[in-house]
């Protein structure tokens, strides 16, 4: 019977192998890629090739890289003497006919680890967690599940059996205690059963995972992005995952993940980003954000683009003078040439060319019925002398010649194109045209509407004129981030510019032209992957036409996966993750949509914590109206966040907010209680500063977040801000410092070994959903709460 030390020595010997190996395969892929970073010269079709390799490399290396720190975390001892070890990426050996080593924590096999229990033990006996520090095995523990396995522990450990429903008790207990960083970490290695069958759901449809502060909801998001990024590779790597997230500080805060788990393609945005140019920071306040939220704004937005579509009345033909030559189009022919336009139901701007033909087309009618009648008529210096030049260049004049001559000889041969174009370049006509059917940027679209003297009131009749009112803003006033929705649902409807659409279309034919060459080359050559034969490899050779090669070469290079995402409206993700999407409006949604055609989707978030106030009451509120019932909804239920002495207090808050919700089961106390103090209105600020100071001086390690309501949050972050100077603070606070200072709003998301918590009351008067952001900002501590009430 081995002992525990020789426990520790066996497993150290075989994680100093994996690291052998490891090693490996780094120097492997470096020398792979210093090789065809090397060379030089060679076809452009080699050109290619090499930097295909290049990419593929690289991307190889970044997961080795992040395979580092903990690269194997657990065992599983199945039947007999079988064991499978688990880790952050799958190795294999290559001198055994490709015996995997070390599996994957997402390949199928490795599922158990997860999911096991005495009382379904899925064929596993045992299973290990094992601690490592650098490259050394530093600790143990086992689960048995089994009875054989717990006799051997008890002899070996005094006892270690495992009756908990949590995976892995100790290994998890002691991430949850760990201090915290001001960065999120992953939990490969503790991830629990509940959490599990969330990371590993199918692909297909959209999924909402409903949870309780502290249940893992985004870190289960962020892992299912890895296991759906792995496990669909070659799909996904070309689409790209997107994660929305509420604020640019949770999306730094949780920013280190994907890359941990060697996954670096995911584009992660607020929804104040996701439309390409703008970059939207700031709130409305909230009622307004709640009307400009409303499905009904997309209808707004349609009518204000008909309603700046125009005609001339019956009898006013609209005049274009054009070098003193009038030319009138009546209303009879506007009407035409938009009905034209319309029937191609293309979106406006993509239509407008339509029209633009058949109003040039009038306009030539009657330029050449001019020239019929009397050539010379009306027809000044500057178009004489183009039009010479014209009969000049087709042989039909010559040097001197008066044009007049041969009377009709002007309309034989200055064809009716070269007088279009002529008409075409003349402001007055570009006017007529612009009058007719503009060509619009959404912005021009949106600022026209919130901003124009009339449009609104034209258009917005189903707004009571309080609402109307309250949506107006300054001419060209900082986008917000409930602006952003407008934006693109006017983009949407006014489709791409010409120039835009030209330049678009242009850079694909490169690409596919690009890839074209590249095929006959790739065919045949396939790469070898690192993991175990049995999980999904990616292979150019896979893709077999050159349009999909060219994707997969704008995909190839991961930076830009984010960055062509970022900048083009029209990207659609292969698969979307949204946290916190209780926050999101009707017409966010609609965005969203609009990037995921296949809807393919993954919803967490907490309705309880909703401070939006055109977020979600209840999820059936939110996405019946825009997917019927095509979601399915599953839900989290322990909170591995907030210890249980806290939760009590806060399920006072998730009473009030709605009787009929059940906060999660805490999964640990902490044995100290939440202290409440009472003060002063006027001495909140003194005191809050000095409570402030002594849990910072109390924190030997961690974080501490000073949440104040958002009412008064310059008077209390400027008392924090003089007694501690280096808390950070404002609109994106730097959650690296030990102490932030921030709004329950901000504090969405973060969580924070210390929190103290000024005037609760305050948040919760704070909009009409202050109960949630109060609910939000009692949740966010995983070890100590102050609390100071104004009495
Ligand atoms: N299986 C796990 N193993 C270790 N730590 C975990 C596990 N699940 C969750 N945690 C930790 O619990 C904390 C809360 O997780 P997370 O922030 O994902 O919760 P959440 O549901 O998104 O919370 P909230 O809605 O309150 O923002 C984090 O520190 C996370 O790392």
């Amino acid at each position: 019977m081995s002992n525990e030390h020789e426990e520790l020595a066996h497993e150290q010997d075989y994680v100093s192998m994996l690291y052998g190996q490891l090693d490996r395969m780094r120097e492997e892929a470096s020398a792979a890629l210093g090789g065809v970073r090397g060379a030089s010269g060679g076809t452009r079709q080699y050109l290619v090739e090499r930097d295909i390799v290049a990419r593929e490399t690289g991307s190889r290396l970044a997961r080795i890289d992040a395979a580092e720190d903990g690269l194997c975390f657990g065992r599983l001892d199945l039947g007999s003497a079988e064991r499978l070890y688990i880790g952050r990426i799958g190795i294999r050996d290559e001198e055994a006919d490709g015996e995997p080593l070390l599996l994957d924590w997402r390949a199928p096999a490795s599922r158990a680890f997860y999911t096991a229990t005495s009382a379904a033990p899925l064929g596993v006996r045992r299973r290990r967690h094992i601690h490592t520090r650098m490259r050394t095995v530093v600790g143990l523990d086992d689960d048995a599940l089994d009875r054989g396995v717990l006799d051997e522990l008890e002899q070996v450990h005094g006892g270690a059996g495992s009756a908990s429903p949590l995976v892995g008790e100790a290994a998890l207990l002691a991430a949850l205690t760990k201090a915290r960083t001001g960065r999120m970490g992953d939990v490969v290695e503790t991830i629990q059963t509940e959490q599990d069958a969330v990371i590993r759901d199918r692909l297909q449809g959209i999924l909402v995972v409903q949870g309780g502060p502290g249940t893992g909801k985004t870190a289960v998001a962020l892992h299912r992005a890895a296991y759906l990024l792995y496990t669909h590779r070659e799909r996904l790597a070309r689409s790209g995952v997107l994660i929305v997230g509420p604020n640019p500080t949770f999306l730094r805060y949780i920013g280190h993940v994907l890359p941990a788990l060697g996954e670096t393609s995911a584009a992660l945005l607020t929804v104040g980003e996701l439309f390409p140019g703008v970059r939207a920071r700031t709130f409305d306040a909230p009622h307004v954000a709640e009307i400009k939220g409303r499905t009904e704004m997309a209808a707004v937005i349609d009518r204000a683009v008909k309603a700046l579509r125009r005609l001339p009345e019956p009898d006013e033909p609209l005049e274009v003078v054009v070098d003193g030559v009038t030319y009138r189009l009546d209303r009879e022919t506007c009407l035409r040439a938009q009905e034209k336009a319309l029937d191609t139901e293309e979106p406006h701007n993509v239509a407008r060319p339509v029209l633009v033909d058949h109003i040039l087309e009038a306009l030539v009618d009657q330029a050449a019925a001019r020239l019929t009648d009397d050539p010379f008529s009306g027809l000044s210096a500057e178009v004489l002398e183009a039009i010479a030049q014209d009969l000049r260049e087709h042989g039909l004049a010559m040097e001197g010649e008066e044009i007049g001559d041969g009377d009709d000889a002007l309309l034989r041969v200055v064809d009716r194109a070269e007088l279009r174009r002529t008409l075409e370049q003349e402001q007055p006509v570009q006017a007529a045209l612009n009058w007719l059917w503009p060509e619009l940027t959404p912005q021009r679209l949106i600022n026209e509407l919130l901003s124009g003297p009339f449009l609104l009131d034209e258009v917005a009749g189903e707004l009571a004129e309080a609402e109307r009112e309250a949506l107006r803003r300054e001419p060209g006033a900082e986008w917000t981030i409930a602006d952003v929705p407008l934006l693109d649902e006017a983009a949407e409807l006014l489709g791409a510019f010409n120039a835009e659409r030209a330049a678009r279309e242009l850079k694909r034919r490169q690409e596919i032209a690009y890839a074209q060459g590249v095929l006959d080359i790739m065919a045949g050559s396939r790469s070898t992957d690192l993991e175990d034969p049995r999980e999904e490899i990616v292979s150019v050779t896979d893709i077999i036409n050159a349009e999909a090669l060219a994707d997969m070469q704008a995909m190839a290079d991961l930076r830009t996966v984010a960055e062509r995402a970022a900048a083009d409206r029209t990207w659609t993700f292969g698969h979307i993750i949204v946290d916190e999407a209780q926050e999101l409006s009707a017409m966010a949604w609609r965005v969203l949509l609009r990037r995921c055609p296949s809807r393919s989707m993954t919803l967490v978030g907490d309705v309880a914590q909703t401070g939006d106030a055109a977020g979600a009451g209840s999820w059936a509120q939110m996405l019946e109206p825009l997917v019927g019932e095509r979601w399915r909804a599953v839900e989290l239920t322990v909170n591995y966040r907030t210890p249980s002495e806290i939760m009590e207090l806060a399920a006072k808050v998730l009473e009030r907010i709605d009787p009929a919700l059940r906060p999660p089961q805490a999964v640990r106390a902490s044995g100290v209680a939440p202290v409440r103090e009472q003060v002063s209105s006027e001495d909140l600020p003194g005191r809050l500063a000095e409570v402030a100071l002594a849990r910072q001086e109390a924190l030997e390690q961690g974080k501490l977040a000073v949440i104040v309501p958002a009412s008064r949050a310059g008077e209390l972050t400027a008392a924090v801000a003089r007694t501690l100077p280096e808390a950070s603070y404002g609109a994106l606070p730097d959650l690296d410092r030990r102490t932030v200072v921030l709004t329950a709003r901000q504090a969405k998301g973060l969580e924070f070994d210390s929190v103290v918590l000024a005037d609760p009351e305050a948040v919760a008067a704070d909009g009409p959903r202050g109960e949630n952001d109060l609910y939000v900002a009692l949740t966010r501590t995983t070890r100590e709460l102050t609390i100071l009430e104004v009495a």
